[in-house]
């Protein structure tokens, strides 16, 4: 696998803030990857200086074997950016067409139009969409360029549940046809199961940089359910269990290591009922370590 993205050293102020301070990260050719952290981490301005927006006079960053902002760069990269272009009296169909013509091999308009559903709103201008259909036309003239190269910044904001579940089909599409993608987004729960891999930015620094899998196997917390007429006594001395609960025959175990409290529990599993096990969320554990330090 060749590297789509090469962050060497890279480091970056705004006058009078240090935003990013000397990250180094590679980002194969084909992954799903995101870019997660608290507000005003760094995100966007990361996005901006691998996109060449922002230019950090250095050479920390290489882009498909080049410069940040070079013309081949420019060929092969799109974007959907967290805010929405705001044009006015142009139609959605005319305003797809301006960024398929702009581009080298761009893919067919109107097959782009009827794959993400604008069909109905295809002769709308602009200006007179909402929130939600403004996101998916912005990220329809995102992929009309038929990029390599895919950065989308908040890309669900505003989405419908519907549209949000066509959206990340759609990416998983692209993702077969190996275009690398690039992902911001708050909505954790969605990084989670999309991303190969996920990076965690805070004050400018990644706090962690891997799959989501392993991330998880550092943080064994969970939560046991299930129904059962055993006494409560039983379950609250088990390995790595914190607290068991009990509200009629329903018994809820904390535990601080998931695999080992489930081996405990096996020589009951016949008196143990609708078993549910809950590991720790993507979100829980980025809130336990942005909020806390931890490394
Ligand atoms: N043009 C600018 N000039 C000065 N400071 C800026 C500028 N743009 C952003 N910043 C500051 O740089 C820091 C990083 O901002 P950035 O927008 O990259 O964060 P982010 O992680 O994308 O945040 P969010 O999740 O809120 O979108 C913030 O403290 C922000 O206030």
């Amino acid at each position: 696998m060749t590297a789509a993205i090469q962050l060497k050293n890279l480091s970056f102020a705004y006058p009078n803030k240090r935003v990013l301070d000397h990250l180094n990260l590679q980002i194969q050719s084909g992954e799903i990857f995101g870019l997660v952290g608290p507000n005003g981490a760094g995100k966007t301005t990361l996005l901006n200086l691998i996109q060449g927006i922002l230019s950090s006079h250095n050479h920390a960053i290489t882009v498909l074997d080049s410069q940040p902002g070079s013309t081949i760069v420019k060929e092969k990269v799109a974007t959907m950016f967290q805010d929405d272009l705001q044009i006015n009296n142009v139609k959605v169909n005319e305003f797809i067409k301006l960024f398929a013509a702009q581009a080298t091999h761009p893919k067919n308009p109107e097959t782009v139009i009827k794959e993400l559903g604008l069909s109905d709103i295809q002769n709308q201008l602009m200006n007179k969409l909402s929130g939600g259909q403004r996101r998916k036309v912005s990220f329809a003239s995102a992929i009309v360029s038929n990029p390599q190269l895919l950065f989308l910044d908040e890309p669900t904001v505003g989405m419908d549940a519907e549209t949000r579940q066509n959206f990340w089909r759609y990416i998983e599409k692209l993702r077969q046809q190996n275009v690398t993608i690039v992902i911001t987004s708050h909505y954790l729960e969605e990084i989670q199961k999309v991303a190969d891999r996920i990076a965690i930015l805070q004050d400018g620094q990644f706090r962690y940089v891997g799959t989501w899998q392993t991330l998880q196997s550092h943080h064994d917390n969970g939560q046991f359910n299930f129904n059962t007429q055993l006494e409560r006594s039983l379950f609250t001395h088990l390995p790595a269990v914190e607290s068991a609960t009990q509200t009629d025959a329903n018994m809820t175990l904390i535990s601080n290591d998931t695999d080992l409290t489930l081996k405990a529990l096996l020589p009951f599993i016949d008196q143990l009922h609708d078993i549910t096990i809950t590991r720790e969320s993507l979100e829980s554990i980025f809130l336990e370590m942005t909020n806390k330090g931890d490394h």
